[in-house]
């Protein structure tokens, strides 16, 4: 075997840590061609529609993309943002933050960001990471309860890129943080400043994204992990029993979802003659299409067609500081026992010139050989 210089480089390179913040992923556009795209990769997870391909394939294929493409576009055009979609945007702006934070606290990483499905995809960014020879890699799947249909489906998916690869990072990952004190404080304090502002409603809706009722009997612990996110949430906020509810919206296809659903327990609340009700969605960090249109707009307008009078969306935690705080205190939990301190700069420029010195001597041999 031939020992190239670019190997004798690689293991003089200093130790260096990634960490990937993995998203859901969006379209590239709001046109009916982008979603499809999109919506064929998403669909075909069978991590996400557990339904068996043979049955699965035909629906997808014959139904689901010829009609929901053009449908979903139009809701994603209600939504886009001149810088984009808006789940890109705020998902940038988080691996920014973060990269900024972990600096500011004397942690050395690179921090990047990946889609589920869609772009920047997985193995694109991780093979970017790549270039930089890392050691040690975090995953940590922008969901705070884990779901099979999210958190373990991002986790395959790094999985199986690093399968290919021949000089592996050891890894790691955040599982859930749906108990995590820095964001349940972030979540609070959002919603505690609207309330400042406008006083509080009637009722808290709570609304998480939905699964199929199956998954729950299946095992998936997502549904507990939203009813407890939710009792941590309305105790730090002190609300009653009767103040706030637990309930689970973007239902898609015929099975049974998990249940109350968020739509027809808004119109309830509205013929109840609830008045005001205010809307957070815990299970989501960025806003999204599934918050922006679907309760923002369509919500509102279920709640105001039934008879409330008062309907506030709470925004996401999108970019706000105290999240990145959290976020950045739950990532350095999880790179503990990582040597991640930021070299000091004579050590660095000594070693630098060493590491200059062998690759000299390595391209040097390597030419000769
Ligand atoms: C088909 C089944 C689906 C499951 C299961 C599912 C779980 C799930 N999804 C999120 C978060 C998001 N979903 C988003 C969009 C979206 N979700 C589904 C379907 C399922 N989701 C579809 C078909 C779509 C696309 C839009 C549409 O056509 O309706 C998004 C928003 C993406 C965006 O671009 O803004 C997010 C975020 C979670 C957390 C979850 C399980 C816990
Ligand atoms: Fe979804
Ligand atoms: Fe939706």
């Amino acid at each position: 075997m031939r020992f190239t210089a670019a190997s004798a480089f690689d293991h003089a390179m200093p130790e260096r840590t990634a960490v990937l913040l993995v998203q859901l992923g969006t379209p590239d556009a709001p046109e009916t061609a982008a979603v499809r795209r999109y919506l064929r990769e998403f669909l075909s997870d069978p991590r996400v529609v557990e339904i068996p391909a043979l049955v699965w394939k035909p629906i997808l294929h014959g139904i689901i993309l010829r009609t929901r493409p053009s449908k979903s576009a139009h809701k994603y055009a209600s939504i886009w943002t001149p810088e984009g979609s808006p789940l890109m945007v705020n998902t940038a702006r988080q691996a920014t933050l973060l990269r900024g934070w972990l600096g500011k606290q004397g942690h050395e990483a690179d921090v990047a960001f990946a889609m589920r499905y869609g772009n920047p995809s997985i193995p694109d960014v991780l093979r970017q990471l790549r270039e930089r020879n890392p050691k040690r890699l975090l995953v940590l799947p922008l969901y705070p309860q884990y779901a099979g249909s999210t958190t373990a489906t991002a986790v395959d998916a790094v999985n199986a890129e690093l399968a290919r690869w021949r000089n592996q990072p050891e890894l790691r990952w955040v599982r859930d943080f749906h108990d995590d004190e820095g964001w349940l404080d972030a979540l609070a304090g959002r919603i505690r400043d609207q309330w400042e502002k406008d006083g509080p409603p009637d009722k808290l809706v709570m609304s998480f994204h939905g699964v199929p009722k199956r998954t729950l009997l299946a095992g998936d612990p997502y549904h507990c992990e939203c009813l407890a996110s939710g009792r941590l949430l309305a105790q730090r906020l002190g609300l009653g029993a009767s103040d706030w509810v637990v309930t689970f919206q973007s239902r898609f296809g015929r099975a049974e979802w998990l249940q109350p659903y968020t739509e027809p327990a808004l119109r309830e609340l509205g013929k109840a003659g609830v008045r005001r009700v205010d809307v957070v969605c815990p299970g989501f960090l960025s806003d999204c299409l599934e918050t922006l249109e679907e309760i923002a707009i369509e919500g509102k307008q279920a709640f105001l067609e039934s008879g409330g009078t008062d309907f506030r969306y709470i925004a996401c935690l999108n970019d706000s500081p105290a999240f990145v705080d959290a976020l950045g205190r739950l990532a350095v939990r999880h790179l503990s026992g990582w040597d991640t301190r930021r070299p000091d700069p004579e050590q660095a420029a000594r070693r630098g010139d060493a590491l200059a010195r062998r690759r000299e001597r390595a391209l040097a041999a390597g030419a000769k050989a």
